[in-house]
């Protein structure tokens, strides 16, 4: 379970996440949605205790992440594909995280068959295309078998293949009964995907709903998102249609 609980960060006198308080459940997959430059993440980036918050907190089965023992084995987020050291073979790259954490050979042997790079362990992530980077960042994530994951609009980059891989893998792992958070931009993927819904906007909560009850309400999650963002867009080509 991820609480967010009145989070409050700001970047100089910017306010990125404004008074945020939502919960995400294990056992489903919630969609994390919002316009570009919404605080997602901002607000991922907290939970992991990469951003101080100015105010409020972000807990993990009730504590904060700099509480908790063994983190990767809490938590697994891929939060940004680009992360890796070029220069390291993907295998090294996943090696050396599991060393650091008390993870053995046989669990990274594991996680990168399960990403479909078991055939390109031995290449530089230098040369990765950016889908083969996000399929990494999921290696990693998953290196743990964490309770609790967090993607950062995972599909990003990735192919139809892909696209349909991550679908299955993130109802996968909420189906276990872990706590999955999804952030994208693409609306029938995460109608697809997810079966709850947090909409921000400016930093601030939209809405936290059922995939049901907005599609119910809306039609689609498009129309939904269109229609609760409408204040909430900064940037917009041309104005909005
Ligand atoms: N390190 C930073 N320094 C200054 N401002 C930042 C920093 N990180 C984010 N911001 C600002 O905070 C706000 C929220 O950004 P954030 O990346 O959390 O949004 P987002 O919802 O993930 O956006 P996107 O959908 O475009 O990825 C934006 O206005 C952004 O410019």
């Amino acid at each position: 379970m991820i609480e967010i609980h009145g989070l409050t960060i700001k970047y100089g006198a910017a306010v990125a996440v404004d008074d945020l308080t939502f919960a995400v459940k294990p056992g489903q997959v919630t969609g994390f949605l919002g316009p570009n430059g919404a605080g997602k993440s901002s607000t991922m980036r907290a939970v992991v205790g990469l951003e101080a918050p100015h105010a409020g907190v972000a807990l993990l089965d009730g504590r904060p992440y700099g509480m908790i023992g063994r983190p990767l084995e809490q938590v697994g987020a891929l939060l940004d594909a680009s992360a890796a050291h070029g220069g390291r073979t993907a295998r090294a790259h996943v090696a050396c995280v599991a060393r650091s954490n008390g993870i053995g050979a046989r669990r990274v042997a594991e996680v990168l068959e399960l990403v479909g790079l078991a055939g390109v362990a031995g290449r530089r992530v230098g040369g990765f295309s950016l889908g083969m980077r996000q399929r990494l960042g999921i290696a990693v994530a998953l290196l743990g078998d964490p309770g609790v994951l967090m993607f950062d609009e995972p599909v990003n980059g990735l192919d139809p293949e892909g696209i349909r891989w991550i679908r299955g893998l993130l109802r996968t792992l909420a189906g276990e009964g872990r706590t999955v958070l999804v952030s994208s931009h693409l609306m029938g993927e995460m109608e697809k995907t997810a079966a709850h819904v947090v909409l921000i906007g400016r930093g601030r909560l939209i809405e936290d709903a059922s995939m049901a009850s907005l599609v119910g309400r809306f039609g689609s999650l498009e129309d939904a998102y269109m229609e609760l963002t409408e204040a909430s867009v900064e940037f917009a080509a041309g104005g909005r249609a």
